[in-house]
């Protein structure tokens, strides 16, 4: 008998698709996705090793990765409430105290990542995914997609990845120089910060850029990012504090960026922190890996059969 029996589909992404599956020991729903063996390439593989290297609340737990005949299937943990991407969407903008509240779990899952040596490289509204739990006010935030990450980025990265509204200006800029991942990361969180508030994105400005080369269109938003150009909407209720944390984030001079401990320690972030907030991450930086857990040798060793090596 099959070990999952396929719900429904819940979309589809550059290589594959992603179903909803039930697990049918537990009765417990997952997600899976399913890529052809021949996708199995290094990125991918470098996606699913980093993934399985995490374990938190605010990323999308990853179970395990088997072959079929066909297939490279991923089990996941299954977000059940969408992505923030469609939450800001639907709600045009998010109160200050909403937005909040996602981005002191994201900035939790960050921290995390790189205290494991992981830097997602992609963070972006359509890569959080939500997840609602009974008895809490709000959905729970849930990283996913580590496609363009990068782990063990002592030497800093150089490859220009990611999303283009969400990326640093020194990633835009590197053509080939190195960047700090874990600094660009901190960028993105203040994109998706600036979104969830005003509903618009700080600096890829479609309306006034349509009609441009890429090329052109690159230079503009590297003009606006450099200026500090991004709109404070009035007409949007965003308290000083608030404002201050993104001008922080948003700091065009990655030395001059807030980091990750800045960020924890702004009185914008603490309020109404979760308590025990940060004792949670330093628990789970300590948890040790269960022994049924696959490790990064098996899975590496996995996706060389599905290349061809069977
Ligand atoms: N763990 C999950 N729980 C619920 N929905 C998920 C989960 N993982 C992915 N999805 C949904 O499945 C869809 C496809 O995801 P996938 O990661 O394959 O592609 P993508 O991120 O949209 O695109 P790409 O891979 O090109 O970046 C998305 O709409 C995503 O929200």
């Amino acid at each position: 008998m099959e070990r999952f029996q396929t719900i429904q589909a819940l979309g589809s992404g550059s290589f594959g698709t992603v179903r909803l599956v039930k697990d049918v020991a537990t009765d417990k729903l997952l997600a899976m996705k399913v890529l052809n063996r021949r996708d199995a390439s290094k990125y991918v593989e470098a996606e699913i090793v980093n993934h399985s290297l995490l374990r938190h609340p605010h990323i999308v737990h990853f179970r395990e990765v088997f072959l079929t005949d066909e297939h490279l299937c991923i089990v996941m943990e299954y977000a059940n409430g969408g992505s923030l991407f469609n939450m800001v969407r639907t709600q045009r903008r998010l109160k200050e105290s909403m937005a909040r509240w996602f981005f002191q779990q994201l900035i939790l899952a960050v921290d995390y990542c790189h205290k494991r040596g992981v830097a997602n490289r992609d963070i972006k509204l359509e890569n959080l995914l939500l997840h609602l739990e009974e008895g809490l006010p709000h959905p729970l935030l849930k990283m996913c997609d580590f496609g363009y990450s990068k782990a063990d980025f002592r030497s800093a990265a150089k490859s220009q990845v990611g999303t283009l509204s969400y990326m640093a200006p020194e990633v835009m800029k590197s053509c080939g120089a190195y960047y700090d991942a874990k600094v660009a990361d901190v960028w993105s969180c203040g994109v998706v910060l600036y979104v969830m508030l005003y509903g618009i994105y700080p600096f890829d400005n479609q309306g006034e850029d349509a009609g441009l080369s890429e090329a052109n269109k690159v230079r503009k938003m590297l003009e606006r990012m450099e200026g500090e150009a991004y709109v404070l909407n009035p007409a949007v209720q965003v308290s000083e504090e608030c404002i201050d944390m993104l001008r922080g984030l948003l700091k065009p001079n990655p030395e001059q960026r807030f980091n990750i401990d800045r960020i924890m320690e702004h009185p914008w972030f603490n309020k109404k922190l979760p308590p025990q907030a940060r004792e949670m991450n330093v628990y789970y930086l300590n948890l040790p890996v269960p022994p049924e857990y696959q490790r990064p040798e098996q899975i590496k060793s996995l996706l060389e059969e599905a290349r061809g090596g069977r």
